[in-house]
């Protein structure tokens, strides 16, 4: 998708909020939007979401979208499931398929037990579950999430996470906006500041995601505990874990995670953190070209966590 001198106005004469903005959003990457409260985050992403249109300018080569809105409209008169599996179908799902993967939303959530309830009666937090999850149903080639995190209990966030490596590593982008830095810290492949109206790239990003693939990686090494076995990790392919790493036997009975670098605090901090938490055994350096010795960065236990971590009740279990 392309913006090209994009600009945005609310009125025919009121100030613009956006000017001038060009873009170009490439596939396979996560972008970061930054910027104060009032300057135009949202109405960026309402643009690139595609439920909003430039006052200026044009917006060309539209991929398959799905928005998480900041505030979402709760009154709508469905239940949770039917909701979901209504905007399944709109989103191009087969009946059956939508009803599915509604369910299977709801569960990864955390939310199964509400399934039926009218979005009315859910609380803050659940509907915010039920608008991530309508976002995620169809597998979008661009997901655009406005402080989607806002509201969710420790153990959505983790899913949510997960869920955005899965779409990058399915090819798709993600542009988010968070108020908390710490947010996929470190794994946006660019970041970008809304200021006075312009859209400005901001240093340390503006790395494509198929640089992020192709650049640096990292093996984890690591040892889980009985119930989650690495063949079951490996049948899923590592897609729901961050960075969607490459899972092989190591040694020892151990399993290798292969992940890019960026993303390998994140995915150390899900192993520590399942139920049952696994073992590190080590992190190093993947070998490359340039530097083809396998250099240990780290033995185990890692420096910023104990080996063992008895994790928070509210941590999701890996798959
Ligand atoms: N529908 C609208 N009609 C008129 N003005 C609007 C509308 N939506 C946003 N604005 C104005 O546009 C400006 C940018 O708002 P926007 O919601 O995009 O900011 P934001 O960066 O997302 O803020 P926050 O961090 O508080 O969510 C603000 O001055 C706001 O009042």
């Amino acid at each position: 998708m392309r913006l090209d001198g994009v600009g945005r106005r609310y009125g025919v004469s009121g100030p613009w909020v956006l000017r001038d903005v060009h873009l170009e959003v490439p596939a396979r990457a996560l972008l970061r939007v930054e910027g104060t409260n009032g300057s135009g985050k949202s109405t960026l992403l309402r643009l690139f979401a595609g439920i909003d249109r430039p006052s200026a300018g044009r917006i060309t080569g539209r991929p398959r979208t799905a928005y998480v809105p900041e505030r979402f409209p709760g009154a709508l008169p469905f239940t949770a499931l039917g909701y979901l599996t209504h905007l399944g179908r709109v989103h191009g799902l087969r009946g059956p398929d939508a009803a599915r993967r509604a369910g299977e939303w709801l569960e990864r959530f955390g939310a199964a037990g509400h399934a039926r309830t009218p979005l009315a009666n859910l609380s803050k937090g659940t509907s915010q579950k039920v608008a991530v999850a309508q976002a995620l149903l169809a597998r979008p080639e661009l997901l655009v999430l406005d402080e989607a995190w806002t509201g969710l209990d420790p153990g959505a966030r983790d899913v949510l996470d997960r869920a955005v490596a899965e779409r990058i590593a399915d090819g798709g982008t993600v542009v988010f906006v968070d108020h908390d830095p710490r947010r996929l810290e470190g794994a946006a492949d660019a970041r970008y500041r809304v200021a006075d109206g312009r859209l400005l790239a901001e240093a340390g990003g503006a790395v494509s995601g198929a640089a992020v693939a192709a650049g640096p990686r990292v093996i984890i090494e690591a040892e889980g505990a009985p119930g989650s076995a690495p063949d079951r990790l490996r049948e899923r392919g590592g897609q729901e874990l961050p960075g969607a790493p490459d899972i092989t036997a190591g040694p020892d009975g151990t399993t290798r995670l292969t992940v890019p670098a960026v993303h390998s605090d994140a995915l150390l901090r899900a192993l520590l953190t399942a139920r049952p938490p696994w073992h590190i055994r080590s992190v190093a350096a993947a070998p490359s070209p340039a530097t083809p010795d396998d250099q240990r960065i780290t033995p185990a236990p890692t420096p910023n966590a104990p080996a063992h971590v008895h994790p928070h009740s509210d941590e999701a279990p890996l798959p």
